[in-house]
């Protein structure tokens, strides 16, 4: 669970606060919009969207499905073109950037975790988490890589393949590539998808003390309340806009907080659907 100490709640406030700006972002992104699709199918998917991202912080990302959770993650960390808008990443802007740079800056300054493992079956546990580096012909930090051996807990399986490693260990592999070349934010998208209880708490561990104790920037999107609580801070999203954030998240103030988020929907939902008064009645 995330250290900090979460304060009481006064009975009958909002835990949720609209969402700040923070002074040096690593990751910031303004009037981000992204419509896939032309014409009558055109789907926004993020509408005029300003979002800080914290660094050294670990901030989750959630939002009912379609509300835009992955285009964000995708448009944040140069896998997607945007619309309009601007993204910086660590200063850069990179939403005007070419593909080929774009290409350079997923390969040294983004990690990725993904649900799905994503590791090379023919090669060993520390083949693939050096993969990346080797990719773009960087050398490997030895101290670096021990840190981030030790941290994932993985000293005796690197000469493993991926089939020889249990689920959780393939998915610790994943950490400790997204980690090793010290990038400037690591992403991860349903990072505990497919891991029993015990792996998902070794991996949230794992982005938790990667923040702790590296100073690692992470953005976590994530449907479960009990991975969000790792974080320092949850962003909501909603219909392609933020819609709320909520600090120092345990479980039950993610839960009541969704809670609060779907109850403010469903009002909006019934204003938008009670017919205007015609004056017939009156
Ligand atoms: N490649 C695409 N082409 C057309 N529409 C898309 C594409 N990708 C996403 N969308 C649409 O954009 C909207 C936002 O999708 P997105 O995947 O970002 O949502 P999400 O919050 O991550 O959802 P989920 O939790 O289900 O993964 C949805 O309406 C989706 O159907």
């Amino acid at each position: 669970m995330s250290t900090h100490a979460v304060p009481t709640r006064p009975t009958g406030h909002s835990l949720l606060r609209p969402h700040q700006p923070v002074a040096d972002p690593v990751l910031s992104a303004r009037a981000l919009s992204k419509v896939y699709g032309k014409g009558s199918g055109a789907v926004a998917a993020l509408d005029r969207v300003d979002v800080d991202i914290a660094r050294a912080r670990f901030t989750a990302i959630m939002g009912p499905s379609g509300s835009g959770k992955s285009t964000l993650m995708h448009c944040l960390a140069g896998l997607d073109a945007v619309t309009s808008g601007t993204v910086h990443l660590d200063g850069d802007e990179i939403s005007s950037m070419s593909q080929r740079r774009l290409t350079k800056l997923r390969r040294k300054r983004v990690g990725f975790i993904f649900q799905s493992f994503n590791l090379v079956p023919t090669l060993t546990a520390a083949e693939n988490i050096t993969l990346p580096l080797d990719i773009a012909r960087t050398k490997v930090d030895k101290a670096r890589f021990e840190q981030v051996i030790n941290a994932v807990g993985l000293a005796d399986r690197l000469s493993h393949r991926p089939a020889e490693l249990s689920g959780g260990q393939v998915q610790r592999v994943a950490c400790a590539r997204a980690l090793v070349g010290a990038p400037a934010v690591v992403f991860a998208d349903e990072p505990t998808g497919n891991l029993d209880s015990h792996s998902t708490e070794q991996v949230l561990s794992i982005l938790r003390r990667s923040v702790d104790e590296l100073g690692q920037s992470v953005v976590m999107v994530t449907h479960e309340p009990d991975a969000a609580a790792w974080a320092d801070t949850v962003i909501f999203l909603r219909d392609g806009h933020v819609a709320a954030e909520l600090p120092a998240p345990s479980t039950d103030r993610v839960l009541d907080a969704l809670r609060e988020l779907s109850g403010e929907s469903e009002a909006a939902h019934a204003a938008r659907s009670t017919p205007a008064p015609t004056g017939a009645e009156a």
